[in-house]
């Protein structure tokens, strides 16, 4: 598989003879389909006669590619990625998620340097590319300046955070611990810096690593300088049964966090929240009504937190996007993968939620909206990407035809899960 991210030169590229599958809110696919970019936008999209005859002699500097059964598809977005775990692959299998955090990654994330940053992300990315991603969220790290050098050298895109905590338990010797100030100062210096690089590739969110280490304080003032800033923040919500047991006597709700993040009004659009296991019905309702983004991690779910109920999110009118999570909570940094456990884990956990099967929960299309245009949704870039439409930024991935697995195919969406498995 390739990814195209878009290019900065001025020429006109056309690409055609390929089948192109949109992701626009027509879902239209064009089985010989060609696509004009010119400079980094897409120009044109539609049948591939069409577009060689009305574009194939205006250009100075064209270039016209013929990718002869290739299926192009919008760029996936990995949105709950940690790139700078990426070197800790392996350190922390097989464990509760509060050792897996203690004991395992917070020693390492405390260790880490900015070289060893850059490099952490720099290697992960090359792994996200290899599977189709053009874009991904960090969902919280060490050394964002780290990060953008990587993504700068990668081509990609991708939402950077740092990884913030002003309070509680479990944190190494190592960690140097902020007060509430410092954490919102720093990212504040951060996006100062580093916000709109990388010829725009490069957006700087606000991190919460999770309401066990945040304070109330930090929680808010976050939302009101993401706010001023027009700019998101991401945060772990509702992973384990022990998090809403915490919040319930901590902060003295009925409920766990969700509950609690609605009471002080810090749920809203600007939010992507990230696993999100342990809710229910009334809880979904807050999120929706806010418009919060929920980020879906099948792998890691299954490791350590738990089936969420995505359909029921879904069907509640909540943006739900894929991501990966850290190497070390996945071993896999392949957001293709994700798509196929989502689509196998949703269909089997009806029958432990429901009682009775249903083959019908979250159909193939519905998971490459997840992996794609809900993806762009969740990292407030949709009037850019995630679709390929007219006027939208060519973050294109290619998949090649040479796969036994490809033949024959009948459904474009349905067999994309086995065609990318084997990619
Ligand atoms: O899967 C996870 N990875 C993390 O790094 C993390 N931090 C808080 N909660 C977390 N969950």
């Amino acid at each position: 598989m390739e990814t195209k991210s878009s290019s900065s030169s001025n020429s006109v590229t056309i690409i055609h003879n390929a089948m192109i599958v949109t992701m626009d809110p027509e879902s239209r696919v064009f089985k010989n389909g060609g696509i004009v970019i010119e400079q980094d936008k897409i120009k044109a999209i539609g049948q591939s006669s069409d577009i060689l005859s009305q574009f194939s002699s205006v250009a100075h500097h064209l270039q016209i590619i013929d990718l002869h059964s290739h299926i192009l598809l919008p760029g996936f977005i990995n949105t709950h990625v940690h790139t700078s775990q990426q070197l800790a692959r392996g350190i922390a299998d097989d464990v509760d998620l509060m050792t897996w955090l203690h004991h395992r990654i917070w020693p390492y994330e405390s260790n880490m340097t900015e070289d060893d940053s850059y490099l952490s992300t720099l290697l992960c990315g090359i792994e996200l590319i290899h599977s189709g991603v053009t874009c991904f969220a960090e969902a919280g790290g060490q050394y964002v300046s780290g990060m953008a050098r990587a993504v700068e050298k990668l081509g990609l895109r991708a939402c950077l955070t740092e990884s913030i905590m002003d309070t509680g338990e479990g944190l190494p010797t190592s960690w140097a611990m902020r007060t509430t100030d410092d954490c919102i100062q720093s990212q504040m210096e951060l996006y100062e810096k580093h916000h709109n690089t990388a010829d725009g590739r490069i957006r700087v969110w606000f991190g919460i690593r999770q309401i066990m280490n945040s304070t109330d304080r930090l929680l808010l003032e976050t939302r009101n300088t993401a706010q001023e800033l027009k700019t998101g923040i991401h945060m772990h919500v509702a992973e384990i049964p022990y998090e809403n047991q915490f919040v319930k006597g901590n902060r003295k709700v009925e409920h766990g966090t969700v509950t609690h993040l609605e009471k002080i009004n810090f749920l809203q659009n600007n939010l992507l929240s990230a696993h999100t296991v342990w809710v229910d019905d009334t809880e979904i309702g807050f999120l929706s009504r806010a418009g919060v983004k929920v980020s879906h991690c099948p792998a890691a779910a299954m490791r350590m937190l738990g089936f969420a109920p995505i359909r029921e999110m879904l069907d509640s009118g909540i943006c739900v996007s894929l991501g990966t999570d850290g190497a070390p909570s996945n071993n896999r940094m392949s957001i293709v993968d994700e798509m196929y456990l989502a689509s196998l884990i949703n269909k089997g956990r009806e029958v432990y939620a429901k009682g009775t099967t249903d083959p019908t929960a979250l159909p193939a299309e519905t998971i490459l909206r997840m992996g794609t245009i809900n993806g762009a949704k969740t990292v407030l870039w949709d009037n850019e990407i995630g679709s390929l439409e007219i006027g939208k930024k060519a973050d294109i991935t290619v998949v090649h035809p040479n796969s036994w697995s490809m033949v024959p195919v009948h459904d474009w969406y349905e067999s994309s899960f086995e065609v990318f498995a084997t990619l």
